[in-house]
Parts: C-alpha cells; structure tokens; sequence
C-alpha cells in the first residue's frame, strides 16, 4: 500500500498531472530528485515544477529512445509522412488509460551526482533563483540569474511584459481548463498544436499577406479563419491561437541587425469554445503584420529606415505574428545599449523533434541603428533554405509581394543540375550583409543580400515565381553551398544555404579563391577537411580522436601553463561535403541509418543548454549528419566532480571581500567598493559590461609574453602536477603563470544583480553558435552577433577535478584509444603564491562531459580572439576560480571564437598527444612543429 503524499508531494503530483504524467511514473523521479537535492523541496517546486517536468519528459524522452533501439527496424514511412508526429508508447500521460506506466530509465547521470557531504545549502535571501539548477551544487551557490543589464537599460517590451506576466501558471491553468492537448515540453509550457495543423494555420495566415493564389486548405484540418489585416488576431469560433516568441538568433552588422525569431503557436481550445483573453493580452498593441517587418527590412536594406506603422489594439487572442512584430516596433524605439545583449523574453521551450509542436523561424530587426547597406550587398541574393526548423515539414514564411522582384530564378537554375529543388526554396529565409559574412574569417564566405519570394499555388505549394512574368530574368549564379553560414540551427543534412548572385562584384566573390573549386553550374565545392573521416554516425570524441591523422606526433606538455590535455583534430565524413545534391535532401531522403543517427542526438539542435542559459545555443552541422555526443551534457556552472574542495560557505567572505554597505550598482558608487580590492581599486568592467580596455591590454599581453609570468610553487613541497604524476617521488614545479584576477560583488555584497561588477555570475547573454567547423576541427564555437573588444562571452564550465582526478581521467584516455580525450584547464592562476596546497585544493576544470558552449571553442595559436581571464566570485581562495572568456578584438558575426589553448605542439612529453593544428593562423605553432616532425621522420 503506497503512504499517503504528503502536502508537498501531492501537489507536485497535481501539476505533473495537468501536463499529462501520472503519479506513478512521476513518482520515483521525484523521489530521486529530492534525493539529488538533499529534500530542498524549494528546487523541487521552483519555476512550477520545472525541474521534474524536465526529468519527466527526458526519461520519455529516453523511453522512446530505447523503444526505438530495441523494436525492429523502423521503416522510413513510419518516421516520414503519415504518422507523423503519432505516439505509440505510453509515457505516463494520464489520457491513455489502461496502459501500465513504463518503467522509469536512469536520469542523467548529472543529475543523480549525490550532494558530497560538505556542500552546505546556504540561504541568501538576497537570490531568488530564476534558473533551476541542473546540479545542486554550484548553483546553489552561484548567482546566476537573467542577465539584468539590458533590462535595467531598457524599456520592456510589451511583448517582453506580456510574457513575463504571463506565468507558466497560467498556461497550465489555460490547457487545464480548455482541455487541449498536453505538450511534453516541459512544465508550465502550454499544449501545442499539433505539426499539419500549425503549418496550415502558419501556411493561411502567410498566405493572407501573399498576393492572391492561396492555396485552399486541407480538408481534414481544422478551419481557422486567420486575418488578412495585420491588427486581426488568430481567433475563430474553437480555435485560438495564440504563441510565444523568442529570438533564435541575431545576424548584426554595422548595416543591420536582424534577429531570427522563433515562435511557438498553441492550440489552447479543441473542441470547446475559445476563452475571452486575458488582461494582459488585450492589453498588447498589435502593430505591424510580418509584412511590414519584412517591408522594414527591405526599406532599411534600401536605405529607408521608417517608424513603422502603429495600428490599433488587438483586440483577441494575440497573433504570434503580431507579437512578432509588436516587438519589433516597440524595440525601434528603445535606446541602443552598445555592448549589451537585448533581453530576451522569456524562454520558450525548445522543439524536439517529432514532437506535435512545431517552431516557426521568423524575421525581424530590433532596436538597432539602421544605416542603408551598400549597393553591392543589395546586388547580392542569399537564399536560405534551412531557416525551417526541425519538423520535417517546413513552415513557410512568404514576404512581400513587390520584393519577388529580387530575384528571378529559372527553373533551370533551381533544376537538377543546380543541386536545388523547388521545395528547397519555399523556407524563409533572412537578410544578411555582404560585407560581414564576406569578410570574415574561417569558413565566413557568404554574401548577403535579399531573400526569395515564391508565389503560393492553389496546391499549397509554393514555387518559384514564373520565369515568364519576370521582365528580364536576372543572372543568377549559385556561389557557395556547404561552407556557408546559418543563423538557425537544422538537422543535420537538412541544411543548405546557397548564394545567388546577379552582381558582377560576385565574381571577385571571397569563395573564389584557393578554397574553393569552381565545379557544375558556378557551383563551388567547399573546402574538403583535412583527417581521416569518421564513420557517418555520432560526432564521438573517441572515434574522432583515434581517427584523425595525428598519430606519431609530438606529444605536448602537461603544461601548468592552462593544460589543455586535449585531443585530436575531428575528421568530417566521407562525403559529408561532396555536392550540393549530396546535402540538398529532405529529411524523409535520408536512408535509415541517417535516421538513427539524426535521431541520435541527445540534445536540442535549438538549444544545446535546454533552457538553462538565459540565451539559446543552437548547433548547426552544414557537412555532415553527425551530432554532438550523447556523452557531453551541458550545464551552466561548475560542478563538483568527486575529492575538489570547494567552499563557498558565506562565513568565509569577509568584509574587505564584500561591500555590504553598497547598494543599486556598485559602478555608480562615488567610491570603488571593496570588491576592487584585486583590482588596485578600480573595476575592471565598463557600465556595459565589457572589460575595460586596460585590463584587456593587460591579458593580451600577457597572453604574448606569458614566459614573464611564469613562478614556480613555493620551495619546500611538490608541485601539485608534479605530484599527480608520480605521487611517491615527484619532481621539482615546472612553472606557473602567475595571473591577475577579477573579483565579482557576490552574495555578501549591498548591490543588486544588475550591479556591473556582476558580469560572468550572470552567464551568457550573447547569440552564440556551436557549429561543425570545415576545416576538420570537429565541432566550434562562433557568434552570430558583432562583439565589441572585451566583450564577456561565456565562461568555461567544466566539471571541477582534483588534479589528482584529472591525471587519472588522461590515463584512462591514453590507455584505452576508445576513451574520450580530456578537455582540461588548471585553475593554477596563483599556485605559486598558495603555500602547501593539499591535493584536494589542486584544481582544474575538465569540460569533456560536462561544460558549457565554452567547451566548444577550438584552438587558434597567438591571435585567437578571445582572452581567458581568471575571475573570483563565491570563494576568497583562488585555488578556486572561473575562467572567463572576453574578446581580445572587435569579433564580427559568424566569426569562430578561438583562443589559444597555450599548447606547446613540440612537447612530446605530454601524456596526452597533441592534435594537429588546423587552427590557420599565421603564427601557427603546430604547423612549423608539423615540419620538425617530419624532420624527424615522423607522419
Ligand atoms: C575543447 S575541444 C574543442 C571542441 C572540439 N572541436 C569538438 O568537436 O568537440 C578541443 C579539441 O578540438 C580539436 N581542436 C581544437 N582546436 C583545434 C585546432 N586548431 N586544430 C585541430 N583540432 C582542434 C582537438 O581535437 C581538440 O582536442
């Protein structure tokens, strides 16, 4: 006989309930979460139950995994068309009845790390936790809340407000009480339409701002009469509809700053009458349609910036589309903060795939100073297709009609022979400018230019305007195709970005050189990575690393210089890049086997971090189907592996380590507070957040000359290297550099979280990408937003290690070729001060299975553009600190972030072998150590 829930517990049944999870399968998740999180029902219970919901829907999640591993072969129909988005596994919902619940699989692994006897729970009331901690410890302690900046600098947008006020309360009440249907995603989150009846509301209310053919709708779908005025919400008789919108990604140059938006439509009524809406929805001007954010943009790409029209009220349920642009128009008004991060409105769960909901990609172009681009970016004609998200079924995105002027494609040219299809080109797709993607490095080789407009048939389906209404077809030529760029994250093969261009400049295109190999029709095969390929499957660090052609070289250092025990350079597939037809294929072309590896991925190509940060990462593979291995879990802070010791126990700050008596924002204080005591008593960051350009010369200097750093661990006892390597007879410190740290205001301190001296506590505010690199690097880093110099852009986030632990980690790499390669960072910034640090106090960060997006960031030897900087928050010991990573230069969009890992490729002994350096910098190191090697006689 199962105990009665007490108070707590059954309420917690009781939300879980309303999304749909029966108690009995919630049960044993929620007593294994309180037992991670030593019964602090407050984690439990805070963002509505989020925490368990997210375990709830990833051990669905996992359910159907293995359902799917140990059923027989699935056919391709059975993941493509018909059924579609169709359960057939019972995951606990309540509504399907008579099946017994499934057995509960393991939670991750991170989450089920019992609490080490030491962590203290510690209250401040001072923090009201915004995220839900993924791990207890370190975000228990740690202060990462919304990045308040932008929000203390800027207006909210009503969009911003209404969805803030919005609670996850609310939608769960709204579903509950319109009976509709219950999403997985997550708590709090409202019931989704389902994918066909989405595209075809998605697909009517597009087709009202197109010009006349709209397709009719199909007959099985439910009708929503959707409006062809702008201000008209998506309301009918049953059906509202109504969505939340948050931005995907961010595309900015000095010319335009466009954001990619993604938007989430809910059903709140099925079969019931449609509930009046809310207060706050009323109370949410509608202005502009999407037509008149696209016409914006192309006005300002034409060198119009216009206020755009202001209409009036919606008066029903809001019009995602609206709101949509409502954000828009409201953001044109606000002051542009430089260097900060708009805020970014709540976070709407993120698509996965196969799901009933379906995310719609959109355009728009915020609160930036518009200034007209050149006549050769208008020259240039991007077309994107993989702006569609990751339902198989593309939505559609038609913009308006007097813009089809821009480009007027022959069927020849998107035909067979070009690679491309007509199904390829009816995915919205966005503006970008020339000048930034042409110029940048790496793989940045993308023009920019103004997007493509398909008529819309009576069939639904849209194609190309007819070649034959077009006055005089322009010259178009297909430029580039695999080693372009794209805001938005895709599923793996399901991505294509071509660049379509009439414009003589286009010629002199940056594609056209050495890179790139003229090949059928102007196109261009992109550069083929260097290594060894990989079998068409899973991005395995393992099989990466065993794979790439690095064996017999040099093995580096275990430098206390930032040991980055790393491994080898990642191979791209066989094939993965070889023409255009090879990737330009639906999802249901793929064969079976790249099914299961699309299917593979454990992580949500919208959002490596799953919400946790208070900006999406998405990842994007252009070459090849691999994903990111289901070994890597992403979390937002340091945690405690196993021995580390770590104290961030609030007795220990003392007062010269706080300032109590501050309040608001310690920079606007007449006198610097304690807390730039490390600093010589000035704070090292800018009002918006960046590192102040004294302190950034310091790092890079310091970065240039680090031999003049280097001090060596205190005489009289080992090293802690040392002794990790050979306890019983370690030798003599072989150096450390000596760093320079910044202290943050923390928990102690008067100020509020928006105070500047609060910068990496806050977590990444910036649009980030992690992306499959061409060069054969494996998977990188790169931001889809220009980044000032000293701009904070994440930290590294690893699993905090005893140097004891590591050493064990790279031997059991070294041993065994299938373990993964290390991805450590010593945290010896002041080794050489600390006298007699025990072994539990050597500490470094390793981010191969659990990190952040920094874990990401490849290797660029002497002129990456990022700086690491050590930076003290919780602990007054600084055998324990964060590794901030700041820009050493102005960084423009889709440029790779790299910094320089400080490897010494010629050092062969090092444990672990060095990778080959593909990093392409001038100054590489690996590359001249590759000519000693073969000097030596070695591959
Ligand atoms: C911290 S990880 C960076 C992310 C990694 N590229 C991935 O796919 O997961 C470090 C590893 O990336 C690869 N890498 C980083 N920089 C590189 C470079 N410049 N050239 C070749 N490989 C590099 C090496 O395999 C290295 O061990």
């Amino acid at each position: 006989m199962s105990r009665t829930p007490n108070k707590r517990e059954a309420k917690a049944y009781e939300a879980m309930e309303v999304l749909g999870l029966n108690r009995s399968f919630i049960k044993p998740i929620l007593k294994e979460l309180l037992k991670v999180y030593a019964n602090e029902w407050d984690y439990i219970e805070a963002e509505n139950y989020r925490l368990l919901a997210d375990q709830a829907f990833e051990q669905q999640e996992n359910i159907v995994k293995q359902e799917s591993t140990s059923s027989p072969r699935r056919t391709r129909a059975s993941t493509s068309g018909t059924d579609k988005g169709k359960k057939k596994i019972d995951y606990g919902n309540t509504r399907s009845a008579g099946t017994n619940p499934p057995k509960p699989v393991a939670i991750a692994a991170v989450s089920v790390r019992p609490l080490p006897a030491w962590v203290k729970l510690e209250e401040d009331p001072d923090d009201t936790p915004q995220t839900l901690p993924r791990t207890p410890v370190s975000e228990k302690v740690d202060t990462c809340e919304k990045p308040p900046t932008s929000e203390t600098n800027l207006p909210k947008t009503p969009v911003a407000e209404r969805l803030e006020n919005r609670s996850a309360r609310d939608d769960v009440d709204a579903v509950k009480s319109n009976g509709a249907r219950i999403d997985r995603r997550g708590a709090g989150s409202p019931a989704k339409i389902d994918a066909r009846t989405l595209q075809e509301t998605l697909r009517q209310v597009t087709s009202s701002y197109t010009p006349s053919d709209t397709a009719e709708p199909s007959g099985s779908l439910p009708e929503l009469s959707l409006p062809d005025e702008k201000t008209k919400s998506l309301e009918n008789g049953d059906h509202k509809v109504e969505g939340n919108v948050d931005k995907l990604a961010t595309v900015s140059t000095q010319a335009t700053h466009i954001e990619v938006l993604e938007a989430s439509i809910i059903d709140t009524v099925e079969g019931s009458k449609a509930e009046e809406p809310s207060v706050s929805e009323k109370g949410i001007a509608s202005t502009s349609g999407p037509d008149s954010v696209l016409e914006e943009q192309l006005s300002h790409a034409n060198g119009v910036a216009e206020e755009p029209q202001r209409q009036s009220p919606a008066i029903g349920g809001a019009d995602v589309l609206s709101l949509l642009a409502d954000s828009y128009s409201e953001d044109k008004d606000e002051p542009k903060v430089a260097g900060i991060a708009a805020p970014d409105p709540p976070a709407v769960q993120t698509s996965v795939k196969g799901q009933e909901d379906v995310e719609l990609a959109e355009v728009r172009e915020p609160h930036s100073v518009v200034k007209p681009p050149t006549e050769e970016s208008q020259d240039q004609l991007l077309v994107s297709s993989n702006v569609a998200m990751a339902e198989e079924e593309p939505l559609e995105l038609v913009l308006p009609e007097e813009d089809t002027e821009q480009l007027d494609l022959t069927e020849s040219e998107v035909g067979p022979e070009s690679g491309l299809r007509t199904a390829d080109l009816i995915r919205p797709s966005f503006l970008v400018n020339k000048e930034l993607l042409g110029t940048a490095d790496g793989d940045a080789k993308v023009a920019s230019g103004l997007i493509v407009l398909e008529s819309t048939t009576p069939t639904g389906k849209r194609e190309l305007s007819d070649p034959a209404e077009t006055a005089q077809p322009k010259r178009v030529k297909f430029e580039e195709t695999l080693a372009s760029h794209s805001a938005v994250p895709s599923m793996g093969l399901n991505r294509r970005k071509l660049i379509l261009s009439d414009s003589p400049s286009a010629e002199a295109s940056p594609l056209a050189d050495a890179e790139a190999t003229p090949f059928a029709d102007g196109l261009y095969e992109p550069v083929r990575p260097e290594g060894r390929a990989t079998p068409g499957g899973m991005m395995d660090m393992a099989s990466v690393a065993s794979a790439a052609p690095n064996s017999g070289r040099p093995k580096r250092r275990l430098s206390s210089r930032n040991s980055n025990a790393s491994g080898s350079g990642a191979a791209v597939p066989n094939g993965a890049c070889a023409t255009v037809s090879n990737i330009v294929r639906e999802p249901e072309d793929l064969d079976d086997e790249e099914q299961v590896v699309r299917k593979k991925s454990a992580h949500s190509p919208f959002d490596i971090s799953r919400g946790t940060e208070s900006v999406k990462i998405p990842f994007v593979n252009e070459f090849s189907s691999d994903v990111i291995s289901s070994s890597f879990k992403y979390i937002r802070v340091n945690t405690v592996f196993q021995d580390a010791y770590v104290n961030f126990s609030l007795a220990r700050v003392g007062e010269e380590d706080s300032c109590g008596e501050c309040t608001g924002d310690c920079l606007e204080a007449t006198f610097p507070c304690a807390c730039t005591r490390e600093t010589g008593g000035v704070f090292a960051y800018t009002r918006d957040g960046s590192l102040k350009g004294e302190f950034l010369q310091y790092e890079m200097d310091r970065a240039q000359d680090e031999e003049k750093q280097i001090a060596f661990c205190a005489s009289g006892w080992h090293c802690p290297i040392e002794r990790s390597k050979n306890p019983n007879d370690p030798e003599s410190c072989k150096g450390h550099v000596s760093r320079k740290f910044i202290k943050e205001c923390w928990h102690k301190c008067g100020c509020s979280m928006g105070c500047g001296n609060r910068v990496v506590q806050r977590g990444i505010t910036r649009k980030l990408q992690i992306f499959f690199t061409h060069e054969g690097k494996g998977w990188g880093l790169r931001t889809l937003e220009q980044l000032p110099a000293g701009a904070f852009v994440c930290e590294y986030v690893g699993e905090i290690l005893t140097n004891m632990e590591q050493e064990e980690r790279n031997n059991n790499a070294k041993a065994d070729p299938t373990v993964t390669h290390t991805y450590p960072i010593l945290l010896d910034g002041d080794w050489c001060s600390e006298k007699g640090l025990k072994d539990e106090e050597a500490l470094c960060l390793d981010a191969t299975f659990f990190g952040n997006a920094a874990r990401f960031i490849n290797h660029r030897c002497c002129d990456g553009n990022l700086v690491d900087v050590p930076v003290t928050i919780e602990s007054p010991d600084r055998h324990y600190y964060h590794v901030a990573f700041f820009t050493s230069r102005a960084v423009k969009p889709m440029e790779e972030l790299t910094w320089d890992y400080r490897i010494d490729f010629d050092d062969d002994t090092h444990p672990i072998e060095a990778f080959k350096c593909l990093c392409g910098s001038p100054f590489c190191r690996g590359a001249s150590s590759s000519k000693k090697r073969k000097k030596r006689g070695r591959k």
